[in-house]
């Protein structure tokens, strides 16, 4: 149970924002956007504009101006929107935030991410008007849309605006994800996503003949084929040799075949056309040319007349062709400031992580800024995307704490942060 007024404000706090409805497919960005800034006012110092790179899809982004503005900054991200939910499968409504008597907070955006946006705003707002803190560096806290149909209209055009290029970036902070057990999680790469069709076309033909390379003959080798390459390496996570996220996932989303009829399909005529499409996820470390060999010549060969079409909806390596991941050793300096300021605040990391899944920071470590993804949730289900997505009051409480010796410490850096550099 909570202890003080302060700490029932914050609650009561990130249960308003819980309580604006940024899901897909119509987020309300404006509320959130009003929100936030009114939420500002209570912080004399901090700035804020708003940037549109597409109409009605705001970039949000506050400013915590350092005592020396030529050394880079620090960038705190997360995102405005959230995956949809089904409220009939949730026990309380999916955008009451529901408190419980044993603490927990319900709603959609609970754990991802709508915690760790208002922690920041928290953490910044308790450095400044409590402790007195003043950063050396500016801190900018941005709140981006889109980040769960791929950012293209978000952080994608943000990153790569001059804008972007004026705030002077030189470490990023943005999502992680919640950990079950008593260590925090930090990811220092996301898996990049591929979607995959693959087509067939075939000989037509009448329902009851046996013959070869029917459409539907050839598209279901192929998924044979796909399913046997999926076990291998699921094979590796199961039996302990890779971790999930570092291994290429492949998992079919969608069958298009048959020729449609007012009841159905039409049953006695094999068509001449069928398609499959996957999602798939690669781990930084992988040769994306020697999977699209694969594909070429084992998925979707063109000799069982088959055809494929990937989209790359993320690059594998930066700008200078170094693969995407930030490095957590001596040669990254942001690295043990991080990891002590963790400390600091009596947390304790595990072992750093490649994301199973796809954020926004792909697109900052595209442009070669070193980005951790990192959500202060801990002792707790891991419940993204899931129903009854909910976080803990005392969890979300210690987060503003955690951030605040973060905060504190990346902005207090004095070192040398020229190593923008990403491998
Ligand atoms: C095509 S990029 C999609 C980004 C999305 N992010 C969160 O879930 C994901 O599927 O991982
Ligand atoms: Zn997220
Ligand atoms: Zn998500």
């Amino acid at each position: 149970s909570l202890q003080n007024d302060q700490q029932i404000e914050r609650i009561s706090r990130f249960q308003q924002y819980l309580r604006i409805n940024t899901a897909h497919p119509s987020p309300d960005y404006s509320s959130a956007v009003n929100f936030l800034t009114n939420f500002s006012l209570s912080i004399p110092s901090l700035q804020y504009q708003i940037l549109h790179f597409a109409s009605n899809k705001p970039v949000l982004i506050f400013t915590w101006p350092g005592s020396d503005s030529t050394l880079p900054s620090i960038l705190l991200n997360s995102h405005l929107d959230s995956v949809p939910a089904e409220p009939s499968k949730w026990v309380h409504p999916p955008f009451s935030a529901h408190y419980s008597s044993d603490g927990k907070i319900f709603a959609r955006g609970a754990q991802d991410d709508k915690c760790i946006g208002v922690q920041y705003l928290e953490a910044i707002k308790s450095l400044e008007l409590e402790k007195d803190f003043w950063p050396l560096r500016t801190v900018h806290v941005s709140f981006v849309p889109e980040e769960e149909i791929g950012g293209f209209d978000g952080m994608a055009k943000f990153a790569n605006s001059e804008e972007f290029k004026k705030l002077n970036i030189g470490f990023v902070l943005d999502e992680g994800q919640a950990s079950p057990g008593d260590e925090y999680r930090v990811f220092y790469a996301d898996r990049s996503p591929w979607h995959l069709v693959i087509k067939a076309v075939g000989m037509p033909g009448h329902g009851s003949r046996m013959y070869d390379n029917s459409a539907m003959e050839n598209l279901m080798k192929s998924m044979e084929v796909i399913t046997k390459f999926r076990e291998v390496q699921f094979d590796l996570v199961k039996c302990g040799l890779a971790a999930n996220s570092e291994v290429i996932s492949v998992n079919p989303v969608f069958l298009n075949a048959g020729i449609p009829s007012p009841t159905g399909f039409v049953m006695n005529m094999q068509p001449s056309e069928a398609a499959a499409g996957f999602d798939v996820r690669l781990p930084p470390t992988v040769d994306p040319d020697a999977l699209r060999r694969r594909i070429a010549e084992e998925w979707a060969p063109a000799w069982r007349n088959m055809s494929f079409d990937i989209t790359e909806k993320g690059a594998l390596r930066d700008h200078m062709g170094r693969p995407l991941m930030t490095p957590t050793n001596d040669s990254n300096p942001w690295w043990s400031v991080f990891e002590q300021a963790v400390a600091v605040a009596g947390g304790k990391l595990a072992k750093p992580e490649i994301l199973s899944s796809t954020t926004d920071a792909r697109f900052m470590r595209e442009r070669g800024l070193p980005t951790f993804g990192f959500s202060p949730m801990k002792n707790i289900p891991i419940l993204l995307h899931d129903h009854n997505e909910f976080l803990v009051d005392t969890v979300y409480l210690e987060g503003i704490k955690v951030y605040e010796s973060i905060i504190k410490s990346l902005s207090s850096f004095t070192g040398s942060s020229s190593s923008s550099s990403s491998s």
